[in-house]
């Protein structure tokens, strides 16, 4: 069997960033590694960005709402698809997978728009877990001024108080998920780098030998 570690994180925490690093030091050191994201590059994965991912982020289609229901339908069939066809099959021949995001995410977001979390949790059942899962930490305020340009002026203070809750959701998941890890998303980039470095040592490797 492969290694599976997912990064997770609010908007901007650096989760793409580190993903490519943690990538680079795995193939410098031998393994196979596939790098894959949610929502992904699949027909759902586009499905999503078109339906729920544009106007500021409102999900809003033709004047119509996309019942939150339907976003979390929609993300999870996504998911569906990248862990029969990718993560899975990539387990078996002995890859390492990294995902930037995974079913943490809709725990973490679709909760925060006000659905059931045992029912999300239900949703996602067919989901395997992951060896590792780094939680990007970072407080709200830097992750504005990172991701900052994104967004409408008029939408700043609507995103910014969803991503609050979603930082709060996040820390709330590591209590119930014991396989995830948070990491302090405010050093520098490389600090980042060797703090999920260490973890993957202490929390998979050291363990496999
Ligand atoms: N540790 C860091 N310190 C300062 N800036 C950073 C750090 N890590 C990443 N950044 C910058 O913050 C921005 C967002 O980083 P990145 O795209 O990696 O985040 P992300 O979590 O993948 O974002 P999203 O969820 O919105 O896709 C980029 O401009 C990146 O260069
Ligand atoms: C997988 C997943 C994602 N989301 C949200 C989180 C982000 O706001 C976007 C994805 O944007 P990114 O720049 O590509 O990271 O989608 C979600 O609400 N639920 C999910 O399951």
């Amino acid at each position: 069997m492969g290694i599976f570690i997912v990064i997770e994180g609010i908007d901007g925490a650096g989760k793409s960033t580190q993903a490519k690093l943690l990538a680079k030091w795995f193939e410098k050191r031998g393994y196979n590694v596939v790098l894959t994201k949610e929502p992904t590059d699949t027909a759902f994965g586009k499905l999503i960005r078109k339906l729920v991912l544009t106007g500021g982020r409102e999900g809003i289609i033709d004047g119509a709402k996309i019942s939150h229901e339907a976003e979390a339908l929609l993300f999870a069939a996504d998911r569906a698809e990248h862990v029969k066809k990718l993560i899975e099959p990539s387990l078996r021949t002995g890859k390492v997978v990294i995902s930037d995001r995974y079913f943490y995410s809709s725990l973490a977001y679709q909760w925060a728009r006000g659905l059931d979390l045992e029912w999300l949790i239900n949703l996602n059942k067919f989901a395997i877990r992951p060896d590792l899962v780094i939680l990007l930490d970072l407080p709200v305020k830097e992750s504005m001024k990172r991701i900052n340009g994104r967004q409408l002026k008029s939408e700043f203070d609507r995103i910014a108080e969803l991503q609050k809750k979603v930082r709060e959701n996040y820390l709330k998941l590591v209590e119930m998920f014991p396989e995830m890890k948070i990491v302090n998303a405010l050093a520098s980039i490389e600090d980042i780098h060797n703090d999920i470095v260490a973890l993957v040592e202490h929390e998979i490797l050291n363990k496999k030998e």
